[in-house]
């Protein structure tokens, strides 16, 4: 039996399946990054400048975050390397504090929780990591490693505990004969079962799944990925599923939320976020699977571009340094094929992905000949010739005053909910080209 204590405290709260299981409201975690005196500062680009950031500014890696997770469904959270997302599941579980922001589960918030409240928080949410290599002790047994956390939680007596392990191994698609071997003897997505059979059994309703199959083979990954959705349905759990792989994604959840530098850029259910995906990051993410197809080009988007860094991020939208449908600043007057040219030039100063020679050769290249008209086409003249001479600083100064910083894109932060084309679940898009009839001077698509 469990401790009662641990128990009675958030294990006997009933949530009806569909109901938030886990509500993230407002989630911010901010390391400080100050190193000392001497480690003092840092070098930071910030579109043309290169400028000095003082060290004590802190890495924003989850900035503002709010979702909820179903109980008996899966949420997979996908993003590049580094977009927060090991971060956003290490605050939920406690095993690292919030900087603000409320994490509600069960219905209570579990930022204040200490001491039993705590440990019965971490019986009923476990964590699978990437690596079943390194999270398992190699000098363990399989059986003792299972039962490990059922002895930290006061369950069963040592007779149960073996029993109870041997019925995980099975259910897990493990031979129980296999209770006395060592880790090394398993392949690894063996060993990736057996971290289940351990998150299971405390007999757990959340778990947090921290990239688990990205270590295996794509065959094996399947096999697991089914195991895992078939103890969902017979043991109504819910996940939280995190992965930079869309197609892990796509195979495992119900709903998934996009993250892009340490926030959300788009939240929706599976089939409307891969129908009809309305943010660009999400777009280029999609375009960026492997498509079995050899008569599809493929080219849904791309992405271009390093991510920026999280202690200096960009303002407004975070994804608009490296967007393909940067809006045109309300006031400019400039035509949509006119502003899909300069977006161009823009971007190609910005990573100096030319040659500059000639004025002429430039506008020949960027504009095919012919500059824009009015005060648009002055300042793109000036550029060009400030590249003509070797100044690209000056001209990527120039070109950012004028296009990129008045850009709502830059100047406000973009929150929209769109209404979705397939099922009734609510569509979030951070991306301004879903203002309600369209932004202001918008010529994007
Ligand atoms: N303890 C820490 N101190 C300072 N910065 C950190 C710390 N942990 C993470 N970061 C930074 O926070 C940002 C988010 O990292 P995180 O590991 O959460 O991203 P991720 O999306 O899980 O990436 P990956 O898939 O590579 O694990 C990164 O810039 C990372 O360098």
């Amino acid at each position: 039996m469990s401790s009662p204590a641990v128990e009675g405290i958030l294990g006997d709260r009933e949530v009806a399946p569909g109901e938030p299981l886990l509500e993230i409201e407002n989630l911010t975690k901010h390391f400080s990054t100050n190193s000392g005196l001497l480690g003092g500062f840092g070098i930071e680009r910030d579109g043309f400048k290169l400028s000095l950031s003082r060290a004590t500014d802190p890495v924003r890696a989850v900035d503002d975050v709010s979702f909820t997770v179903p109980k008996g469904q899966t949420v997979g959270l996908v993003g590049e390397s580094g977009c927060g997302k090991s971060t956003l599941a290490r605050t939920v579980l406690r095993l690292i504090e919030p900087t603000d922001g409320s994490i509600n589960y069960k219905g209570t918030d579990v930022t204040d929780l200490s001491g039993e409240e705590l440990r019965a928080l971490r019986k009923d949410v476990q964590i699978i990591f990437q690596d079943p290599q390194s999270s398992l002790d190699p000098r363990m047994k399989v059986g003792p490693i299972v039962e490990e956390p059922m002895r930290a939680h006061g369950m069963y007596d040592a007779e149960g505990r073996e029993e109870h392990a041997r019925e995980l191994l099975e259910k897990v698609g493990l031979d129980p004969q296999h209770y006395n071997r060592y880790p090394h003897e398993f392949s690894g997505g063996q060993r990736q079962r057996v971290n289940l059979a351990r998150a299971l059994s405390v007999e757990p309703e959340f778990i947090v799944c921290d990239e688990p199959t990205s270590a295996l083979d794509v065959s094996i990954q399947a096999q697991v990925l089914n195991t895992m959705k078939e103890l969902q349905a017979e043991m109504g759990l819910t996940y939280l599923f995190i992965s930079h792989d869309l197609s892990v994604i796509r195979h495992i959840s119900d709903r998934v939320a996009v993250m892009y530098l340490g926030q959300l850029a788009e939240v929706a259910d599976k089939e409307e976020l891969f129908e009809n995906p309305k943010h660009p990051y999400t777009e280029a993410l999609l375009g960026s699977i492997p498509n079995p197809d050899p008569r599809s080009s493929g080219d849904r988007g791309v992405l271009r571009g390093d991510v920026p860094s999280p202690i200096n991020p960009p303002s407004g939208c975070r994804f608009r340094t490296r967007c393909p449908d940067l809006i045109a600043p309300a006031d400019l007057d400039v035509s949509g094929g006119e502003w899909d040219r300069i977006r161009t030039f823009v971007r190609a100063v910005d990573r100096r992905t030319f040659e500059a020679t000639g004025p002429d050769d430039i506008a020949q290249e960027f504009f095919q000949g012919t500059l824009p008209s009015g005060e648009v086409g002055d300042t793109v003249d000036t550029a060009i010739g400030h590249l003509a001479e070797g100044r690209w600083d000056d001209a990527g100064e120039l070109l950012k005053d004028t296009f990129t910083e008045p850009s709502v894109c830059a100047t406000e932060v973009p929150a929209y909910e769109v209404d979705p084309d397939h099922g009734d679940g609510r569509h979030f898009a951070a991306c301004h080209l879903n203002t309600p009839g369209g932004p202001e001077g918008a010529t994007g698509p």
